[in-house]
């Protein structure tokens, strides 16, 4: 059972409903992972990647977006979280968004892989940096909103990915040893011959007693990635705090090993201008089953075009953001109607029977949307100071 529909009707409290947009674009050549040199020196660093955007909606008001980047390489695939954001205008009385985020974490460990899923692992990975609002504008003035601070954020995340590698775990068919296998992994050259264990990582530059956010022993305060010339071994993705300084050595030609990259890290201003920086990983050794993608899949240009739409949108209160997501899911609609016909819908219920929010959609509001389409709000720079309960 890795359908995302099945995977959130499972996760979320029974008697919640949410509704689900989920676009995603096809796996195409991607450049950069690892640098252009290393792309050029090495076919294993070539990579595809695929974007996706999810939106839940509760009473036709946006309350979550996770904005994820799948990479596949000839090794490994990469499940990237972009972006995590939220409205507060979530119904729920308990935690929605930590449940929806382990059902869509785990639906795309097991969706559509570009090469043999057999011949490689799965890393879940981002960098967690507190901020008041990622996805939807204006939304860390709406007086709802819980932003979590730096510390909470980690938690929040761990939660997470402690709930994604338990049901992992729990699905192996057969198990040989589930005690924590983490050894082998920084030694490639030892065969594993007992089933490693999924396992969770962290490093956070500048923080050494990371022990007290773990919930077990499967839990590492370090990162994933092999011993070696940093610049080879390291991803560089999207607004990347360490991406900067791996361009700066592969300018130099400088060979800094892992090691030394990840102990210096703590010394960039990336890292060290007051906010915490927290590396997570998620390290899956074996992928079982493969499930059919699910979603709406789009051409790059109108994922773009999609994305930046709800960048324009504002999420100020709960009348303006269902404006927005009205507003949003109306344009989705006309785009997929031309394609697909009046009736298709272009999210799906869980867990209930909301009457059709696309009788209520309707055309970009001039009001709430920014005219100026040619400079969106940009949302990574928070305007205001939060709101903190
Ligand atoms: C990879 C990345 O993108 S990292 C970037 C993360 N995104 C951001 O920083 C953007 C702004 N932040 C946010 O949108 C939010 O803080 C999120 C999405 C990270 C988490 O949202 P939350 O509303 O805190 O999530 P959730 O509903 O799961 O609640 C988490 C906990 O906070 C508690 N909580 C929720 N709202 C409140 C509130 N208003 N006051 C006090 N506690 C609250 C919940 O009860 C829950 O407690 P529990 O852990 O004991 O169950």
């Amino acid at each position: 059972m890795a359908e995302l529909s099945s995977l959130l009707a499972a996760n979320i409290a029974q008697g919640d409903s949410v509704d689900v947009v989920h676009l995603r674009t096809k796996f195409t050549p991607c450049k950069g992972l690892f640098g252009e040199k290393a792309m050029k020196s090495d076919e294993t660093h070539n990579a595809s990647a695929s974007n996706h955007l999810f939106l839940l909606s509760q009473d036709h008001l946006f309350v979550f977006g996770l904005e994820i980047i799948v990479y596949d390489t000839q090794e490994r695939r990469y499940i990237f979280v972009s972006k995590a954001d939220s409205t507060g205008f979530q119904t729920s009385k308990l935690s929605v968004l930590r449940p929806a985020t382990v059902a869509i974490l785990l639906h795309l460990v097991h969706s559509e892989h570009v090469r043999p899923v057999q011949a490689k692992e799965t890393v879940i990975c981002f960098f967690a940096i507190s901020q008041g609002q990622y996805l939807f504008p204006e939304s860390a003035n709406n007086g709802k909103k819980h932003v979590c601070s730096d510390t909470d954020l980690v938690k929040w995340w761990v939660k997470v990915l402690e709930s994604v590698r338990k049901q992992l775990e729990d699905n192996k068919v057969s198990s040989v040893s589930k005690e924590p296998q983490q050894k082998p992994r920084k030694e490639k050259s030892l065969e594993v011959k007992v089933e490693e264990s999924v396992t969770g990582h962290l490093y956070v530059p500048g923080f050494t007693n990371l022990k007290q956010f773990f919930p077990n022993e499967f839990w590492f305060s370090d990162t994933v990635f092999d011993n070696g010339t940093a610049t080879k071994l390291i991803p560089r993705f999207p607004d990347d705090p360490k991406a900067r300084y791996l361009d700066e050595l592969e300018l130099q030609n400088d060979d800094m090993q892992t090691d030394k990259f990840w102990e210096t890290l703590s010394f960039r201003q990336e890292c060290c201008s007051g906010k915490l920086v927290a590396f997570f990983s998620l390290c899956i050794p074996q992928v079982s089953t493969v499930s059919k993608p699910s979603g709406l899949l789009v051409g790059p240009k109108l994922y773009q075009k999609m994305y930046s739409q709800l960048l324009q949108y504002s999420f100020v209160s709960p009348a303006v953001t269902k404006e927005s997501t009205l507003g949003f899911l109306g344009s989705l609609q006309r785009v997929f109607a031309r394609k697909k016909g009046e009736h298709f819908r272009v999210y799906e219920t869980i867990n209930g029977c909301n009457k059709d929010t696309l009788n209520e959609t309707k055309p970009l509001n001039k009001r709430n949307v920014n005219s100026d389409t040619s400079r969106p709000m940009n949302v990574l720079i928070p305007r205001k100071k939060q709101k903190t309960h």
